[in-house]
């Protein structure tokens, strides 16, 4: 075989490999949001105000958002009545169009690198979302790129946090940088550091303490942390993650709300997407706030994290629902774009 067939393919069977993940990490959105939807279509034919409540209801219920909501079955209607149509069945492809425009945009799924030297990431978020599997997840993918990582054990403040972050660092098969419980997080950042400096490491991953934007302390905290992380290595943090668990909904929305903004959050990774029949929440999310979702979590395996794709996340939920050639199409239009 051709080298170029040989890249060929193992370039298709990656892609495929993706596709496959978003679509078994999605099953449950799938059954419990898009499934609904179209049953619902299918079982009232008779488009009235009924159905439109009903509709209504099935994607407030997928943590859609309700303004995003609202404005969908405005634009339905209008359809309705631009089209004159009479069966609801009709409506399911402009529903599902409409829902991947919303989608649909820029995809920021890139970590910013330091072109000169370590990159840090440093990771935020209340306790229990995910964030220390998904560090471990990250580092695994990083050396997987052949990167040299190295890991922060910043949560000093959750009994038992930094030996969680020592297993995943075992089995990502790399260093974690640590002093015991209770001792000063920025300490510990500045051991990193220089322990990144000296191994000549590629990239710091931090872990900090979960905490609420409303405990004063602990956001003076999460500064000093900054500020030692800056002084020696300026323009770092390069990245401030924040960790969403999506199975918490618009509570989810509303933590990237407040926090985000006090702490200089550069990007979101939403977690246990898989475990939730509310995925709508990644649409409320590209439309309230204007922060990219770098990465969702679509399992608890070292390899479960995937970056966000909108494309791979409408096709995943769409897929065999509606034509796939107006999913075909749909690419190719978004491709001659690029
Ligand atoms: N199904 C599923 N489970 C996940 C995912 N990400 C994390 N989890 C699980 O969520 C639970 C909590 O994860 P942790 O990493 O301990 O949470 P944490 O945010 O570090 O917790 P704190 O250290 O208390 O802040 C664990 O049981 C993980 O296996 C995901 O994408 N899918």
């Amino acid at each position: 075989m051709s080298f170029f067939k040989k890249l060929k393919e193992s370039i298709s069977s990656k892609t495929e490999s993706v596709t496959n993940k978003f679509r078994d990490g999605l099953e449950k959105t799938r059954k419990g949001f898009v499934e609904k939807v179209t049953d619902l279509m299918v079982r009232r034919k008779k488009i009235d105000e009924e159905f439109y409540e009903e509709l209504e209801e099935i994607l407030i219920g997928a943590d859609v958002g309700v303004n995003t909501v609202m404005e969908l079955i405005e634009d339905l209607r209008a359809e309705v009545k631009k089209q004159r149509i009479e069966n609801a069945a009709e409506l399911q492809p402009i529903l599902s169009q409409k829902l991947m425009e919303l989608l649909r945009g820029d995809d920021d799924n890139e970590i910013r690198m330091n072109p000169d030297g370590i990159t840090v990431i440093l990771f935020v978020g209340v306790n229990g979302v995910g964030k220390t599997t998904t560090i471990g997840k990250l580092a695994h993918r990083f050396k997987q790129e052949g990167k040299k990582v190295l890991l922060a054990a910043g949560d000093t403040f959750r009994a038992g946090a930094i030996e969680q972050l020592e297993v995943w660092g075992e089995r990502a098969g790399v260093e974690v940088i640590k002093q015991h419980a209770g001792s000063d997080p920025a300490a510990v950042m500045f051991d990193a550091v220089q322990a990144a400096k000296q191994r000549q490491a590629d990239i710091l991953i931090c872990d900090t303490a979960g905490r609420l934007q409303n405990k004063s302390n602990l956001m003076e905290e999460l500064n000093k942390i900054f500020r030692v992380i800056q002084r020696e290595i300026p323009g770092a943090p390069h990245e401030v993650l924040m960790v969403l668990d999506a199975t918490t909904g618009q509570n989810a929305l509303n933590q990237a709300k407040l926090f985000g903004e006090k702490s200089g959050v550069t990007g979101l990774v939403l977690t246990k997407l898989d475990g939730t029949a509310k995925g709508g929440i990644v649409v409320a999310i590209r439309q309230e706030l204007n922060l990219p979702v770098k990465f969702v979590g679509l399992g608890e395996k070292m390899e479960d994290l995937q970056p966000f794709d909108s494309q791979q996340f409408v096709h995943a939920l769409f897929a065999g629902l509606i034509q796939e050639e107006e999913l075909v199409s749909e690419t190719e239009n978004q491709d001659e774009q690029e």
